[in-house]
């Protein structure tokens, strides 16, 4: 069973209330969700393997720490995932970048697969996948499908706000996928949008509605 990772730092805590405010407009969204995207990326690297190496400094030589060979994709789930991109990037700016088109259907809640391209070597990559808002959970679930039949085998998920059905319905279809995120809410309401949550988070960064 795969892990739920909720961050309750009190930093993510606070940038999260503000963007739920339906005060905050485009502009602080944005800020707030790459802020937030990279302090996610701090927890989501903790277990990055370390080896010890010589350092030389001005005054002496020693040893420090150093990461071994990680190789990450961070792959985003268009449009909103998007916005996560460049918080990540800031701590890990040798990452490759994939994109997956998917919106959700409006009627039917179904995800519609549009454009995907991700690098040649996911395979050897650690890969994660950035969507902020997990509700049915039909788009994640087909993005880490569409990862897994390119290759991909290490695949976690960064995401700001799940519900409980999404997190379920990840779990079932990719039980080896791990996910790290801002909250989970209460449930979801009659047009699958999350309560409490933020609103249509897409919009919210691009201004669109
Ligand atoms: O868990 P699900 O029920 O699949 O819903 C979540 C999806 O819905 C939103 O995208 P949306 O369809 O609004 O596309 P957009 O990002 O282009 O606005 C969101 O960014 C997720 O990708
Ligand atoms: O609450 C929701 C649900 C799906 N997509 C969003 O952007 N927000
Ligand atoms: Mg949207």
């Amino acid at each position: 069973m795969s892990a739920i990772h909720v961050i309750e730092h009190p930093l993510v805590q606070h940038k999260l209330t503000l963007m739920r405010d339906e005060r905050t407009g485009p502009k602080e969204f944005r800020e707030l969700l790459e802020e937030i995207s990279m302090l996610i990326t701090y927890e989501v690297t903790r277990d990055f393997p370390v080896e010890t190496v010589e350092v030389r400094t001005p005054l002496t030589t020693t040893t420090g720490k150093a990461l071994v060979g990680k190789k990450v994709a961070v792959v985003p789930i268009l449009r909103a995932g998007l916005g996560m991109v460049g918080g990540v990037l800031q701590l890990i700016p040798a990452a490759k970048v994939g994109h997956i088109g998917i919106y959700r259907d409006p009627e039917t809640l179904r995800p519609v697969e549009y454009y995907c391209k991700v690098p040649t070597d996911i395979a050897e990559r650690d890969v994660l996948i950035c969507d902020p808002m997990l509700a049915t959970g039909g788009s994640v679930v087909e993005a880490v499908r569409y990862v897994k039949n390119r290759g991909g085998r290490s695949i976690r998920v960064m995401a700001l706000i799940a519900a409980p059905e999404g997190l379920r319905a990840l779990q079932e279809h990719h039980p080896d996928v791990d996910v790290y995120l801002a909250a989970v809410d209460e449930r979801l309401d009659s047009h699958g949008y999350i309560l409490p949550g933020l609103g249509d988070a897409g919009d919210r960064l691009y201004g669109t509605r």
